[in-house]
């Protein structure tokens, strides 16, 4: 039996009947209580219902089963987040977290960087929100700049080339603000002066595994990002291989970040199988936290 709770964790309760059976005869219910990794928070109730035998079921008893869970007790029903809305818990450890470090970003910009599709304007929005900073996406600035040009329509008729100098013209602009939370273009590491624009502030690398890239992209169709783009055949498979060769290219250079937020090892920490549940609020959480890291290397533990 699976039983899906609160945001899409998924628990495998086994259960033993027959014990089930012995305790409660042929009929009436029983309770009892999985407490599963995080002991205090995560309870799942199973509630077990059986029904008396009949003539065909004399080897097996019909079990009916009803799972209800809680996390730190509020139940599944209200956790169920639906979208992108950040469980009760996490919107306040979000907060929490902002406020610790919002004094010692001395109102520094913060820069996200990663693959197509890493998340950066979606986990951005909730940075800039939280820190009560302004959100700008490069592409978008680009964009406006060539009077509302599409980036696909701006890779087609002027080339990569153009759009580059535009993007690193971008850069140069927002690097002599501050308070911004900045989604860039998932290409705009590989030119080293737009580094030196970025440096202003504080870089983060969204580092998603490919696979999971690939399956949102293809979900999403890859016509507004024109270096995936392709006319036929698979989506995910065509995008992945695209995505990984990209990858290749460039990921010392997202190395550079000084901060880096690895989806699988929040998926770890939380206890998730996968990184495909990860709400954008769980992972605006660990940028947050690795950007206190960043701080704290270079000014020395600031006393949190
Ligand atoms: N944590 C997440 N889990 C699942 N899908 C996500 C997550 N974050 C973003 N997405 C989806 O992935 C796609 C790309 O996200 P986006 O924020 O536009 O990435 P980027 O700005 O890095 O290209 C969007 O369809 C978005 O809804
Ligand atoms: O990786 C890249 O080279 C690109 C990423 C895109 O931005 P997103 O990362 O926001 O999709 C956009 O700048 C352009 O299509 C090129």
């Amino acid at each position: 039996m699976e039983a899906k709770i609160a945001n899409g964790l998924l628990v495998s309760p086994r259960i033993d009947s027959e014990k089930i059976a012995r305790r409660i005869g042929t009929g009436g219910s029983v309770q009892f209580s999985r407490r599963f990794r995080e002991q205090d928070r995560l309870q799942v109730l199973v509630s077990a219902q059986l029904q008396p035998k009949t003539r065909n079921s004399n080897r097996h008893k019909t079990v009916s089963l009803e799972v209800s869970c809680s996390y730190k007790n509020f139940p599944a029903s209200l956790l169920e987040s639906g979208g992108f809305q950040a469980p009760f818990d996490e919107a306040r450890i979000l907060k929490n977290k902002s406020q610790e470090i919002r004094p010692y970003l001395s109102g520094r910009c913060i820069y996200l960087v990663g693959m197509m599709g890493s998340g950066k304007t979606t986990v951005g929005k909730v940075l800039s929100q939280v820190l009560g900073y302004s959100f700008f996406d490069s592409d978008t600035l680009v964009e406006q700049d060539v009077e509302g040009t599409s980036v696909a329509e701006i890779f087609k008729l002027y080339g990569e080339g153009f759009f580059r100098d535009k993007e690193t013209e971008v850069l140069r602009k927002l690097s002599l603000m501050h308070q911004l939370v900045v989604s860039t273009g998932g290409g705009a590491v590989v030119r080293p002066i737009n580094w030196k624009y970025m440096q202003k502030g504080i870089s983060v690398w969204l580092d998603v595994p490919l696979e999971d890239l690939a399956r949102r992209i293809a979900a999403v169709g890859t016509g507004s990002r024109p270096l995936l783009h392709q006319d036929s055949g698979d989506a995910y498979t065509k995008t992945l291989t695209r995505l990984s060769t990209l990858m290749e290219e460039r990921s010392d250079a997202y190395a550079n970040a000084n901060a880096r937020v690895s989806l699988e090892d929040i998926a770890a920490k939380l206890g998730h199988r996968d990184v495909s549940n990860l709400t954008p609020t769980a992972i605006a959480i660990e940028a947050l936290e690795q950007i206190e890291g960043f701080l704290k290397e270079e000014n020395g533990d600031f006393g949190l």
